[in-house]
């Protein structure tokens, strides 16, 4: 699992009250939040500030998109408290002047299938779904959603997950993609609405199924880029809260802990992995472990008063990371040490059969 982090420039009105920036990114791959413990640091694959744009962004993500074209299961994902930057860096901004991963990824996709439709034929086709309060809500289903009782995350021979019951459109140029997320962005404001809800309470899923048959041998293969945009992470103060909001929190914090176990137990390499514990590791099963390829961005505001909820987003974050990056990091480093002596022994002439590293 790669992990990026993206710190979103202060806003206006962040500006305007002389909020802080308390932030630092001293290098590409590290980043340091002052908080009132002190100051800390991670080290993720790679940092985004308000100097890279979307299409820095996207550069550096796109390679997944040919991955999903040759059967692989892709999951950009991106965690964060409210207002960090998930929606822009997966969306885009509202206007859709600086489109985000999503519009990008979509139009990327026709263009790898122009470039090989004389070896390939594909199929493209699409669901949208949000997860809200542990209930799943089908967006391409007219006027605020489908049934969510009639819809059941199961997964097929391959062990690609599919929901059924639920809507899966068809799309052949990148404008399809577009107009089907449209419909079901507005589709997703109308049951918030209907839900009374803010639409950063709920997790959204966007699942891109890639189906291509090689014209000559007739395989077939089959991959699939997942979008999600995760709620809000932040918690909400016992104080004030009321029991809807309680309730949304809870049933948040539960899904986000569900999904670092499983990215724990996987990046340790455990023999059991709890998918099951909630419909947002169901439903990203096939996203995470087996021939999946992950990609998490973990959004951060920059500003003061918003430094405890930073230092907790690149904590988890960070938990998403270490496990497999330390084994990795040693190895490597190890091994960089023994080519390193074997090299200078065979310069020096030397026997390289009895190194000590
Ligand atoms: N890298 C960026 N550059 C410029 N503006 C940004 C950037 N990231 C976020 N913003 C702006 O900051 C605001 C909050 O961002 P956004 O809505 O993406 O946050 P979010 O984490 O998705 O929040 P929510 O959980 O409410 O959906 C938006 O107005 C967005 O346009």
């Amino acid at each position: 699992i790669r992990v990026y982090c993206r710190v979103r420039p202060l806003s206006k009105t962040e500006k305007g009250n002389n909020n802080k920036n308390i932030i630092q990114a001293p290098d590409d791959y590290t980043v340091k939040v002052g908080t009132k413990k002190g100051e800390k640091e991670f080290q993720f694959d790679q940092i985004f500030t308000e100097q890279h744009s979307q299409e820095n962004v996207f550069e550096d993500s796109n390679n997944l998109v040919q991955s999903a074209i040759d059967g692989y299961n892709v999951c950009i994902f991106a965690y964060g408290q409210t207002g960090s930057g998930k929606t822009y860096t997966m969306i885009g901004d509202s206007g859709q002047t600086q489109p985000g991963i999503a519009p990008r990824a979509f139009q990327r996709i026709f263009d790898l299938i122009q470039e090989n439709k004389r070896k390939f034929s594909f199929s493209v086709s699409c669901y949208m779904l949000e997860l809200y309060n542990d209930k799943l809500i089908d967006l391409l289903v007219p006027s605020g959603g489908g049934d969510s009782a009639k819809l059941d995350i199961k997964k097929d021979k391959r062990g690609m997950v599919f929901i059924q019951g639920a809507i899966v459109n068809e799309a052949t140029n990148p404008e399809d993609l577009n107009a089907i997320f449209t419909k079901g962005s507005a589709n997703r404001h109308i049951a918030s609405t209907k839900m009374n809800a803010e639409s950063s309470r709920s997790h959204l899923v966007i699942g891109v199924v890639l189906e291509s048959t090689n014209l000559t041998s007739g395989a077939i293969t089959r991959g699939k880029l997942s979008l999600v945009d995760l709620a809000g992470s932040e918690r909400v103060g016992k104080t004030g809260a009321t029991a809807d909001q309680l309730k949304e929190a809870n049933s948040i914090n539960k899904s986000l802990s569900a999904l670092g176990d499983v990215i724990s137990a996987l990046s340790s390499e455990q023999s059991f992995i709890p998918y099951r514990n909630n419909k947002l590791t169901m439903l990203m099963q096939d996203s995470l472990g087996g021939n999946a390829k992950t990609l998490m961005f973990v959004n951060i505001s920059p500003a003061d008063y918003n430094s405890e909820e930073s230092a907790t987003s690149l904590t988890y974050a960070a938990r998403v990371k270490l496990i497999t990056n330390d084994a990795s990091k040693n190895a490597e480093t190890k091994e960089v040490a023994r080519l390193k002596q074997i090299i200078a022994k065979m310069k020096a002439g030397e026997d390289v059969d009895d190194l000590d590293v």
